[in-house]
């Protein structure tokens, strides 16, 4: 079941269309992930998603409803933002309060188990935070909400390795414990690739590709071409080259489209091996981007 449609989203601010007809589809019990260079537009689909914008054009559906001034679905939905700039007067335990009368599902214990791990004072105020306590707040007070989605806009931002290990548990404990659906956003591709079971890449206002790791991967293919002598032209005419690397006669090779026809034009001009290598996330979205 999809907890999440976007259908031909677009978004402006003043005349200046930031999303330019995003489509996107989230499935129950996932980790989706957001990849895009800066700038690109992910906060301001974030926004649009947990309704705080409404979107100029297209339909946004949360739990197969309108998100925008619809109480309900937002009551199910936790948001963990890229800066907690309110509430900076409150202490850690108001937070705790407000929390339980905004959303009746706010579970307390789990909240102190989960600060048990964390550690933070409960008594400070959220302005005595650093960058990274403030961040792990907000992802343990909207993770014990046990929201339906969760929508979560760089949350590993400022955190240290200890606290960020801490805070992947405590989601992936909520998808399996409660089905919980995730988006996430991050600029760290190798968490990314680990965390989530798929992804969606943007770039300038839309989504280039999305889908699991795997098909993600598909997109390119990386070669490791072994010649008997050096032979760099090969890789100069051949379709869908994007770049390639060679020491000696072994090359390295990054194409779109690989299939049945390059492989034999390779192994027609000599290659005595051609052997696929896997791609990372972090690789695919450098190609991607060029
Ligand atoms: N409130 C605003 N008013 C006008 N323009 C804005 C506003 N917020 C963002 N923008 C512009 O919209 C574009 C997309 O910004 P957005 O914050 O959505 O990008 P992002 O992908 O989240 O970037 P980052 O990875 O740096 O956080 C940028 O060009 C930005 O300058």
């Amino acid at each position: 079941m999809k907890v999440i449609e976007l259908k031909d989203v677009k978004k402006s601010y003043g005349k200046n269309e930031i999303l330019h007809g995003i489509s996107l589809d989230i499935e129950e019990g996932s980790i989706h992930g957001l990849v895009g260079r800066n700038g690109c537009g992910k906060t301001t689909l974030i926004k649009c998603l947990t309704g705080i914008y409404e979107q100029d054009q297209g339909q946004i559906l949360v739990c197969g409803e309108e998100i925008f001034e619809n109480p309900n679905v937002k009551a199910q939905v936790g948001y963990v933002a890229d800066s907690n700039q309110y509430f900076e007067g409150y202490h850690i335990d108001e937070m705790v309060e407000f929390y339980k009368q905004i959303y009746p599902t706010f579970d307390e214990k789990v909240f102190r188990d989960y600060n048990q791990s964390i550690g933070l004072d409960v008594s400070k105020r959220i302005k005595e935070l650093s960058k990274g306590q403030a961040m792990s707040l907000a992802s343990m007070l909207n993770l014990s909400i046990h929201p339906k989605v969760m929508i979560m806009d760089e949350p590993m931002s400022g955190l240290d390795v200890i606290a960020q290990k801490q805070i992947k548990d405590f989601i992936v404990n909520e998808v399996d414990m409660n089905g919980m659906s995730v988006l996430i956003s991050s600029h760290d591709l190798k968490d990314l690739e680990s965390f989530c079971d798929s992804a969606s890449m943007m770039k300038d206002g839309k989504i280039l590709y999305q889908g699991t790791m795997d098909q993600m991967k598909e997109r390119f293919t990386k070669l490791q071409v072994v010649f008997g002598e050096s032979r760099s032209e090969i890789f100069k005419e051949l379709s869908g080259v994007i770049t390639y690397s060679n020491l000696g006669s072994v090359y390295t090779v990054i194409l779109e489209g690989y299939g049945e026809p390059i492989h034999e034009a390779l192994k027609q001009a000599g290659a005595i091996v051609v052997e696929e290598i896997p791609l990372s996330l972090e690789e695919v979205f450098v190609y991607s981007n060029r």
